[in-house]
């Protein structure tokens, strides 16, 4: 049942609704059997671009290429691709198994070939014990790995997923996402996987593409996405609490607007992660005065919410022991290189570490 992957190229994609451009000439692609992640808030283009790759809607302008043929002009039953969508969409008056085989019965696939991979998968699912059972007699989380063994059985080399954990409580999101990781892996299927939830992206993919308004904002691995955020929209969506972005001013740091190329004055502004800061300003770089405006206990973590002397608002992520209290007036520090400038005009990133 193992189907090596295929890879999966996306070049200058466009689509428009009538007078409105929902995608504006994306291009990203992914190698065979990667876990490539469509990320970003409502409305930004991401559903839109999995139906155009799935052939569920036809592009404006642009190419897709899928084991480097392009498909662009085939219908969707010819790009050999299967799909997850966020409501599972089984057939409810279908036991666990006979949803699970559907597609291998419209395809008339030999009955023996059929119980043969049924059981293979639902071994693989842990569905054994349930494939009698029709779906209103399922948990959120067993309906979804219904919906998953339908796709796997399937043997396609290319899976296209869209939402597929936003019904479920946050445990089984957590424990279907490491399933899912887990059988790309080991099944070597390409995955192309759609979600407003950063920390599912950052925890899932080889590549993300970050998305807003129709655009690729950042491709990258979770890491460059998370460590190198190319501009402000990157830095404040990737990341909980988000990167904190304060005006040179707020945190009296002169001479860190001199352009590097060209030794211009420039207003920057300066992005340090929440949890990149220290409330001691032990061993720092740069310390800033500043007062606790209100504490957030989240057992691991004191999310610590403070002002500068400005009065700009900021957040430390804390882990020690003792928990601050507001009003309490503290030096708040972090290490040069944790510090990520950005120009305040355009938001785009004018310094590397
Ligand atoms: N069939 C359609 N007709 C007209 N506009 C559409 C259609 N489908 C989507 N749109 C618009 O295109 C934009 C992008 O929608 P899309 O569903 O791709 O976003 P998304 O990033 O997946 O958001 P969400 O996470 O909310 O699903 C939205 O403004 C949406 O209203």
């Amino acid at each position: 049942m193992s189907a090596p992957g295929v890879s999966l190229e996306v070049c200058n994609l466009r689509k428009s609704w009538g007078a409105t451009d929902v995608l504006m000439g994306v291009d990203f692609d992914i190698q065979a059997g990667g876990f490539l992640t469509l990320l970003g808030p409502s409305g930004c283009g991401k559903s839109t671009a999995l139906k155009l790759i799935s052939g569920l809607e036809d592009v404006s302008d642009g190419q897709i290429l899928i084991a480097g043929q392009d498909v662009t002009a085939k219908p969707a039953a010819e790009r050999n691709l299967g799909m997850v969508f966020q409501n599972y969409a089984l057939f409810p008056h279908m036991s666990v198994a006979e949803n699970i085989i559907y597609g291998l019965k419209v395809r008339k696939i030999p009955k023996a070939t059929q119980i043969a991979s049924l059981k293979r998968v639902a071994e693989l699912m842990a569905l054994s014990k349930l494939l009698d059972r029709k779906p209103a007699q399922l948990s959120g989380g067993q309906q979804q790995r219904v919906a998953l063994a339908r796709v796997l059985v399937s043997e396609r080399p290319l899976v296209l997923m869209d939402e597929p954990l936003s019904n479920l409580d946050a445990k089984l999101r957590v424990e279907i996402r490491s399933e899912i990781r887990s059988l790309n892996k080991r099944l070597g299927i390409t995955v192309v996987y759609v979600t407003h939830d950063q920390s599912e992206a950052l925890s899932m993919s080889d590549k993300v593409v970050l998305m807003s308004d129709g655009n690729a904002v950042q491709i990258g691995t979770p890491k460059d996405l998370y460590d190198r955020p190319a501009n402000t929209f990157a830095a404040s969506f990737i990341g909980t609490p988000p990167m904190n972005l304060l005006a040179a001013s707020d945190v009296a740091l002169p001479g860190w607007v001199a352009d590097d190329a060209t030794g211009e004055q420039r207003d920057v502004l300066v992005g340090v992660r929440p949890e990149a800061m220290t409330l001691d300003g032990q061993g720092a770089d740069f310390r800033v005065p500043c007062k606790v405006a209100s504490v957030e206990y989240e057992g691991s973590v004191f999310l610590v919410h403070l002002q500068s002397q400005s009065g700009a608002p900021f957040i430390v992520a804390h882990h020690g022991a003792d928990e601050p209290e507001p009003g309490q007036e503290l030096d708040v520090g972090w290490a040069n290189d944790a510090a990520h400038l950005f120009s305040k005009a355009s938001g785009q990133r004018i310094s590397n570490r």
